[in-house]
């Protein structure tokens, strides 16, 4: 049961609050991502649980046991940094068993993992190089068989493609999923890129300033984001959000314009008592049109960006900014438009707390329909 809990766990450097209250249980055998913008603390909590770092107060668990003073040599980890940190006299072979042979593994049980993770990993032709002979994603794989060999339970990767070209890294994760397919350690994954941790993460733990803002699958956190700095934070473009948007019997007013709401929207945001609310609704859930559709708003083309597959088309709603994702760009710049809003996808958040208010029960849709539903995050 190789698990990790962190139970009201704050770090501090000096006065600097890093990570505030953070509690959370990341499961054996999982792939967590840790994301987050820059300097949010996602090393210092990977750190942490490889015991680099120690818990300023709060408890952290490992197989349910409490490690805040266990050293690192004792916690049975692997990691990977982003600088792959290896040892640049050493060849591939002596690189990745030095850490077995230190901790005096047999011979040939240390073959015997070396042979499984080069051969795994492709590195038999490139045993007698020196680190400073290899191409970028080689020494990456040399890092990864290093801390393959280790048998650990938990494997940790703070960054780990980020040195690799766009095309390196789709091999490098295939690989790394390959690793966890077989060895099936708990993996800890620390980045800042959105879709690296939609791909790769069978949850997200998603952080701002030290605080965890959800912990989800990729599919919620994409499509159920629990507040407006998630709803942003994910997805490129990022949702739009609207803010100050009144609600009265029925009506949304959006500036001057308003939207009739079914009885089921009427409903759901009337047993929540507000009238003030943030409308939060992606790019792809938007529709242009040249011509009125019922319950379709008014909004200014202000430019168009063609990326690749399909366009984003940017927006003036009511002064706010937002984009619509179309497949073909049929709309000048400067052109009004109408916009619809598929209405079982837009998200409401409170204005004070930033958080969704919640989800209306018929609209939790089944994980396999929000599969099909996700586009390009
Ligand atoms: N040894 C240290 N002493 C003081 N402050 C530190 C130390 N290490 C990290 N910090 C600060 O703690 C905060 C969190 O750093 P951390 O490296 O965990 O962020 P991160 O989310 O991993 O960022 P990045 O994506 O840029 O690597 C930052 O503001 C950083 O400046």
């Amino acid at each position: 049961m190789a698990n990790i809990r962190f139970e009201n766990v704050r770090k501090l450097y000096g006065d600097h609050v890093i990570i505030d209250n953070l509690n959370f249980e990341i499961h054996s055998g999982e792939r967590l991502v840790l994301l987050g913008p820059s300097g949010c603390g996602k090393s210092t909590i990977l750190r942490m649980i490889a015991g680099l770092e120690n818990v300023t107060e709060g408890h952290l668990y490992m197989r349910n046991e409490r490690v805040n003073d266990i050293p690192p040599g004792k916690r049975n980890v692997g990691m990977v940094f982003q600088n792959y940190a290896l040892y640049p006299h050493m060849t591939v072979k002596e690189n990745i068993t030095y850490g077995l042979k230190v901790k005096k593994v047999p011979t040939n049980e240390i073959e015997k993992r070396l042979d499984a993770a080069a051969d795994f990993l492709q590195l038999k032709p490139y045993y007698d190089r020196k680190p400073s002979e290899l191409s970028g994603g080689q020494r990456q794989r040399v890092a990864l068989a290093r801390s393959t060999v280790k048998n650990s339970d938990y494997f940790l990767l703070d960054e780990p493609l980020s040195n690799l070209d766009a095309q390196l890294r789709i091999s490098a994760r295939t690989a790394l999923m390959d690793i966890h397919n077989q060895y099936k350690q708990t993996m800890v994954y620390v980045t800042h890129d959105q879709i690296e941790a939609m791909t790769f993460g069978t949850r997200i733990a998603l952080l701002n300033k030290g605080v965890l803002q959800m912990l989800d699958t990729p599919e919620n956190v994409y499509h159920r984001p629990a507040n407006i700095f998630t709803a942003k934070f994910i997805g490129n473009p990022p949702a739009n959000i609207l803010e100050n948007v009144e609600y009265t019997n029925g009506i949304l007013q959006i500036g001057k314009q308003s939207i009739q709401l079914s009885d089921y929207w009427k409903n759901y945001v009337e047993k929540r008592d507000r009238n003030q609310l943030v409308l939060g609704i992606r790019p792809e859930h938007l529709q242009l049109s040249k011509t009125p559709i019922e319950g379709s708003i008014r909004a200014k083309v202000k430019h168009s960006e063609n990326q690749g597959s399909n366009f984003a088309i940017h927006l003036d709603v009511e002064g706010v900014n937002a984009i619509a994702i179309e497949a073909s760009n049929v709309f000048k710049d400067g052109e009004e438009v109408f916009v619809n809003i598929t209405m079982d996808q837009i998200h409401f958040f409170d204005k004070e707390t930033e958080n969704n208010i919640g989800y209306p029960e018929n609209i939790i849709l089944k994980k396999s329909q929000l599969s099909n539903r996700r586009t390009n995050p």
